[in-house]
């Protein structure tokens, strides 16, 4: 791992990233971070020890592999400063997006003809070292620059090399997914207050418990549904809860939201572009337009 690395943003996701690299050897000498807030900025510098800049052009121009960790409307605006970094005249820099919903083709309409673009959807247990991220490059990155995004977020958690068309699909399942399992233990918390239980021993309970069930999973081979089975005595328990998880309708519930979130991943392009148009801000698309 010898990449000198650029994140711009660093709020959750780029912090994520910078940690689990950190964690994984990565120099802190290699790391630059971008980040607009002047207080969040000096927070990266103090816990990481890292460079952290507001100069997105200049930041790039040190590194090999530029990550974006900025929320879908503030693409635009970095892909202006990244068109115009110089680069060393060495190695082609490589652009890896962590953003939801915005497809490669929108960051190679805007930066010089032919760069390297890959798409990255990681998750937050990237800080512990256990995200699950997929991958797909963009139309000019050819294998080698892939494998680096590979390798860099394998050194971070697991990775799956997808085809595009399915980074919204990924981002509804792994993505979001951490969310909606701290939320099913937030709830199981409050039922375990709700019968008796301090909140503390009904977080510990229920903590250890998706863990060692997330482990289980992993690591028996075993499918869900075998193993829920396994806990499910006839006549006992389990099966008196799960019946009311049926009767209120957990599985709908989850394939809805789900389908809410790939909703709202895909519109993700859209919905900057309409923004951008009522702040009278014009897309990389429309300025190649205007340029012809
Ligand atoms: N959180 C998650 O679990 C995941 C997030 N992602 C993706 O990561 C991206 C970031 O999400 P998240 O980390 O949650 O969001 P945050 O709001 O926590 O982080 C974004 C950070 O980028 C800063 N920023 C905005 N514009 C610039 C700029 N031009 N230059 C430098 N820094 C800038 C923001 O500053 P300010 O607050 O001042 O705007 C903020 O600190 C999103 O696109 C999201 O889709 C992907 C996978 C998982
Ligand atoms: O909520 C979001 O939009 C981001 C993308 C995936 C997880 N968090």
């Amino acid at each position: 791992m010898s990449e000198r690395i650029a994140i711009i943003g660093g709020g959750k996701i780029g912090e994520a990233l910078l940690a689990g690299l950190i964690n994984a050897g990565k120099p802190v000498k290699d790391l630059v971070v971008v980040e607009r807030s002047t207080t969040r900025a000096a927070e990266i510098a103090d816990d990481y020890g890292v460079r952290v800049t507001q100069d997105g052009r200049d930041a790039a121009e040190s590194a090999q592999v530029v990550f974006l960790a900025v929320k879908p409307d503030a693409v635009e605006s970095v892909l202006r400063d990244l068109a115009r970094a110089d680069d060393d005249g060495e190695t082609e820099r490589i652009t890896v997006s962590l953003v939801a919903g915005i497809p490669t083709s929108r960051y190679e309409a805007a930066l010089p003809a032919g760069s390297p673009v890959i798409r990255v959807m990681p998750n937050t247990p990237m800080l512990v070292n256990e995200a699950m991220s997929a991958i797909s490059g963009g139309r000019y990155a050819d294998e080698e620059q892939v494998e680096v995004a590979v390798r860099l977020m394998e050194s971070v958690g697991r990775v799956m090399v997808v085809p595009e068309k399915q980074m919204d699909a990924v981002t509804a399942i792994s993505g979001s997914g951490p969310a909606y399992f701290f939320l099913l233990v937030e709830a199981l918390t409050d039922a375990g207050v709700g019968l008796g239980l301090t909140r503390a021993q009904a977080l510990e309970l229920a903590t250890q418990t998706i863990k060692g069930a997330g482990a289980l999973l992993s690591e028996s081979g075993a499918t869900p549904v075998e193993l829920r089975a396994a806990v499910t005595s006839p006549g006992g328990t389990t099966a008196a809860a799960l019946r009311e998880f049926e009767r209120y309708g957990l599985r709908h519930a989850v394939n809805e939201a789900a389908r809410a979130a790939a909703e709202f991943s895909k519109q993700a392009a859209r919905r900057v572009d309409v923004e951008g148009s009522r702040a009278g801000i014009s897309t990389a698309a429309e300025r190649a337009e205007d340029d012809h």
